[in-house]
């Protein structure tokens, strides 16, 4: 027989060998024998090239070899081999079949590592011959041999049996590309049943989770979102495994926005398929984000990108760990399909979180409407809130300029003054002159509530956060958000509530009582006090630093009787509203009457004239009013006719005119002609004031 014939009898041979493997393992073995008894081929490994050229992967190889036996030997099967390293270039570029004695080989970049190992079992060279497929370099096969002079005759034959192994592997490849499309088409099957519908993150957190994670082999994973801007993205949802140590730099970090030009989410945005982010490398890019510092202090080296898109539209990326090893180009083909469906699921996640969002909104603006209602019905029962402010005192003069000037401004004002100069009306006035008056001004009497009280009316509480909560009830903060809160007798405030006040005031946010969560407030505060509150502060009953916040634009109202002069017009004007509110057709006051007003001392102010009048009104039959009914008089006329003043603290002044129309009402302090409507308070303010001033009905005569 001749060589030539012989060789094609074992071509022949061989061929008819591997067509009866019956998987890649037992095909792996025959070759293995074959190459061994033709050409002394100790141990071999045909490598498949990814389709991009980039990496080659060990495919065929017998598993019954000494190497094989090696514990290192399933890692050097994951591990792909990098097309462009210089060895792999070296064994691209090789026209022929590359045979090497040890030293030659190991003399090959990175070859030297393999040293002891090869020689322990007996290994005299190395060699390695590309296959081609229609002139395509599609896989490689490198061996071991121990006799290398005998293989050198029969190259030849050799290379034809390359080719069929060539034609072989190509076969089995495609076999296994069928069968993992079929995989493929399982998988993404059933990932599409699940998160199709799915509507809330933690759902699709789940299933990314213990799909995803197990498909791809990934130790960690991130989803980001493209924001409503366009212009930043940040975390939608992450598992980054990472230790407690980092968790708190990581809630940090997650909790804010970065460019979409930034040095990884470019690439992303370039990216037709996966991207391999180097961290290394992008943290030294000029464009990085500060959250790559954070990966590469966590540990993280490179991560493996695909964008979600929507049409053309990047709307997001998946980022994974799974360490050093790259995606091959058919799990590149799977997560493709997934990223497809995971777009899909992000967007409605997103969609429906804004549809949520927009409910609560409006849910949040029905109550506040609602809440609004409520206030608004109470004010219009008990308010006389729309007085015009009367006066051409220079006192009152300069208090209007004041309004003027601060009111359209947002400062907090701060109104000092005895009751009844009218703090309320200039409060209101200012309101009104500023940008806030389409809102509510919306007022709380500090002085009128118990003090266990008036955190829940300032601050509201939730359902059930104290005996008594059975609804959920927004505060007067909230209820003026948008507008201005009028804190009236600011300086009744218990001091543990005046440091409430305070971070409120600082951090322009409230908690409801017993609520888990902040809300923002934007609210303008208008405090008024008849209190000396820099005594008060020097006292220690009056927090210093709640006093500068609220001392920003103090305006100071006169009492009445500094003012003499506004009388007239004051009288005037009270008259005709009473006149037109009852009907009666009073006009004016004899002159008389007039200088009785001037003489006394209006410990109750502008608001003990209104009620006198209103009292005097009603009690004249005829059309100018000739007598009034002042109270005790706190004054004695001297010669002249001018009022002496008994020199009394203002307390003390408010303890006797309290008593005095206590005594002019028998005692009756609610109801028509009580005392409590007579002075214009609520009978509730009038009980704590006669506590603190130490009145008792008994000593009404
Ligand atoms: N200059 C004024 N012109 C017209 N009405 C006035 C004027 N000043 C006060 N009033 C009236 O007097 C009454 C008391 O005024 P207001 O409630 O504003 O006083 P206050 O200083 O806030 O009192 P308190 O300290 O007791 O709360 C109100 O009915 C108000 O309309």
């Amino acid at each position: 027989m001749s060589d030539i014939s012989r060789d094609l009898a074992k071509i022949l041979a061989f061929s008819n060998a591997i067509a009866s493997a019956t998987d890649k393992y037992v095909l792996g073995a025959i070759i293995g024998e074959q190459l061994n008894d033709l050409f002394g081929i100790y141990e071999y490994c045909i490598y498949i090239n990814s389709r991009d050229g980039r990496w080659s992967w060990p495919y065929i190889f017998d598993v019954d070899t000494q190497i094989a036996r090696q514990p290192e030997f399933q890692s050097w099967i994951d591990a792909p081999n990098d097309l462009n390293d210089d060895l792999h270039r070296y064994v691209k570029s090789a026209q022929d079949v590359i045979l090497l004695d040890l030293e030659g080989y190991l003399s090959l970049p990175g070859t030297a590592q393999y040293r002891q190992m090869l020689e322990s079992i007996g290994v005299k060279g190395w060699g390695c011959h590309t296959i081609r497929l229609a002139d395509e370099q599609v896989a490689f096969l490198t061996f071991h041999h121990t006799q290398i002079e005998e293989m050198k005759p029969r190259l030849g034959l050799f290379k034809s049996i390359c080719s069929q192994l060539g034609i072989t592997a190509s076969n089995l490849l495609s076999r296994d590309e069928l069968e993992q499309r079929e995989r493929e088409k399982t998988i993404l099957l059933s990932l599409s049943t699940e998160i199709a519908s799915l509507k809330i993150r933690d759902d699709l957190f789940q299933v990314v989770n213990a799909k995803i994670k197990d498909i791809f082999s990934v130790t960690q994973f991130g989803i980001v979102k493209v924001d409503e801007d366009g212009k930043t993205h940040s975390a939608f949802m992450m598992d980054l495994g990472l230790s407690k140590s980092y968790q708190a730099e990581y809630e940090r970090i997650a909790a804010l926005k970065y460019s979409i030009h930034d040095s990884v989410f470019q690439k992303i945005i370039d990216a037709q398929e996966t991207v391999v982010i180097n961290v290394e490398e992008v943290s030294a890019e000029p464009n990085c984000s500060e959250y790559v510092g954070f990966w590469k202090r966590a540990g993280f080296v490179s991560l493996v990108c695909f964008p979600l898109r929507m049409g053309d539209e990047t709307i997001g990326a998946i980022l994974m760990n799974r360490g050093k090893k790259p995606f091959k180009s058919s799990e590149t083909h799977l997560l493709k399909g997934i990223c497809a469906q995971l777009s899909v699921a992000v967007s409605n996640i997103l969609a429906n979180e804004k549809v949520m969002r927009q409910l609560a909104e409006i849910n949040q603006y029905k109550q506040q409407l609602e809440d609004e209602k409520v206030y608004l019905q109470e004010e219009i029962k008990t308010a006389s809130n729309t007085t015009d402010f009367i006066g051409a005192s220079p006192e009152v003069k300069k208090v209007m300029r004041l309004v003027g000037t601060v009111g359209p401004t947002d400062s907090t004002v701060l109104l000092l003054g005895e009751t009844g100069t009218g703090k309320e009306l200039v409060a209101r006035a200012i309101h009104n002159n500023s940008s806030r008056k389409n809102k509510l001004m919306v007022k709380i009497n500090c002085a009128a509530l118990p003090p266990t009280m008036i955190e829940s009316e300032l601050f509201g509480h939730e359902r059930g956060s104290f005996t008594g909560a059975h609804e959920r009830r927004i505060g007067k903060f909230e209820l003026a958000h948008g507008g201005t809160l009028f804190l009236d007798e600011v300086g009744e405030m218990p001091l543990d509530m005046q440091a409430k006040l305070l971070r409120v005031l600082q951090e322009k946010e409230i908690e409801r009582l017993g609520g888990k969560t902040t809300i923002k407030v934007d609210v303008r505060i208008i405090a008024a006090t008849n209190r000396d509150l820099e005594k008060e502060m020097a006292e220690g009953r009056f927090r210093s630093d709640l006093f500068y916040r609220l001392n920003i634009f103090p305006i100071h109202l006169p009492p009445l009787r500094t003012r003499q002069e506004d009388i007239p017009m004051l009288v005037n004007y009270f008259i005709g509203k009473f006149a037109k509110k009852t009907g009666m057709k009073v006009e004016g006051a004899t002159n008389n009457v007039m200088l009785e007003m001037k003489r006394y001392s209006w410990p109750g102010n502008v608001r003990e004239l209104e009620h006198l009048i209103e009292r005097s009104v009603l009690l004249e039959s005829g059309p100018i009013i000739k007598q009034i009914h002042l109270p005790t008089p706190k004054t004695a006329i001297n010669g002249d006719g001018e009022p002496i003043f008994r020199l009394v603290t203002i307390e003390e002044n408010e303890r006797q005119h309290i008593f005095d129309t206590l005594n002019y009402c028998s005692g009756r302090i609610t109801g028509v002609g009580g005392a409590a409507e007579i002075l214009g308070l609520p009978a509730s303010t009038l009980h704590s004031k006669m506590k603190k001033l130490g009145i008792r009905r008994t000593h009404v005569k």
